[in-house]
């Protein structure tokens, strides 16, 4: 290929509602030789335990995306002059068939050569994702930013749903079980449980009670220390949110982050090394004014943004 695209659509020639969606106006994948960074969406809610609707994500994120402008002031980088970052389209995965679904999904994230950021999809997908980042990596330190813990066991005695991925990759040795952290859990809970079976799988929570007591910057510093060097995959269930930052998603809980504390939070990650992340649990139907898909676009810029600081000087 000669001419190839890079970075978005020039907002000031083209206007940015203007033409098919990808996220942030990129280039496809099909469109480039090589993408350092591939953004792919995957349009899988089988496995919800409330509100169904997460398929629509990827669609209304990239709809949601096209104001983003390419110079990044929260962590001072251009991460599309650094890196190739192209879409990649959405994934097919069988509805009927989470099993099924689970395997493709793993297979097709282990055959890109770019690192992934990928939008959801309900939360079950992070599990195949994070199979595939294994493979490649080794366990990996995960920070997962969730009202849920998702390490419950099995629901309706289904293994594969989005509020066990966590319990399973622990189960399958694919994480590194002295850097897993949660983010802004809160809610009720099936029981104290819950909280002892998280531990024992080695876990460590910050709430969403200790973002609001700690502040921001010691929240970072507690996991900056955890994380260390380590290989990180980060994963976003949107409903680490508050509903008012948030209420497009099937499993709302009050009490819960602004999307200002999770930008910055994730800004804090510069630097580390991060192999992976993913956006997960938005569901349009539920939204209002795009306010759950523009965080969720602005969330995945971010996560661009902290691979872009970190694979190139
Ligand atoms: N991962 C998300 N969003 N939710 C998990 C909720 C599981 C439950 O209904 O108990
Ligand atoms: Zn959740
Ligand atoms: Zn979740």
């Amino acid at each position: 290929m000669t001419q190839q695209p890079r970075g978005p659509v020039d907002s000031s020639r083209t206007p940015r509602f203007a033409g098919f969606a990808t996220f942030a106006r990129l280039p496809r994948l099909d469109e480039v030789e090589h993408a350092d960074v591939a953004l792919v969406g995957v349009p899988f809610d089988s496995g919800v335990s409330y509100r169904p609707g997460a398929r629509f994500g990827p669609s209304a994120v990239r709809e949601a995306s096209r104001l983003l402008r390419p110079y990044n002031p929260g962590l001072d980088v251009s991460p599309f002059e650094r890196l190739q970052v192209a879409d990649a389209g959405d994934i097919a995965c069988n509805p009927f068939n989470i099993g099924e679904a689970v395997e493709t999904l793993q297979d097709a994230a282990a055959a890109f050569d770019s690192r992934l950021v990928t939008i959801g999809g309900d939360h079950t997908i992070a599990l195949p994702l994070l199979r595939a980042v294994a493979a490649k990596h080794g366990p990996v330190a995960l920070l997962h930013f969730d009202a849920h813990l998702d390490t419950w066991d099995t629901y309706f005695g289904a293994e594969y749903t989005h509020g066990t991925p966590f319990r399973r990759a622990v189960e399958e040795g694919i994480l590194d079980t002295e850097a897993l952290s949660h983010v802004g859990i809160r809610g009720p809970l099936y029981g104290r449980r819950d909280l002892e079976e998280d531990r024992r799988l080695g876990f460590g929570i910050l709430t969403s009670r200790d973002v609001m007591r700690m502040g921001v910057d010691e929240v970072v510093d507690a996991l900056r220390q955890r994380i260390g060097d380590r290989p990180l995959y980060i994963s976003v269930d949107i409903d680490v949110l508050d509903p008012a930052h948030a209420p497009g998603t099937g499993t709302p809980e009050a009490g819960g982050l602004t999307s200002r504390e999770l930008l910055e939070i994730l800004r804090g990650m510069a630097g580390a090394n991060l192999v992976g992340a993913d956006v997960v649990e938005v569901a349009p139907a539920y939204d209002h004014a795009e306010i759950t898909s523009i965080a969720a676009s602005h969330v995945a810029y971010d996560l661009v943004s902290l691979l872009a600081l970190k694979e190139k000087p």
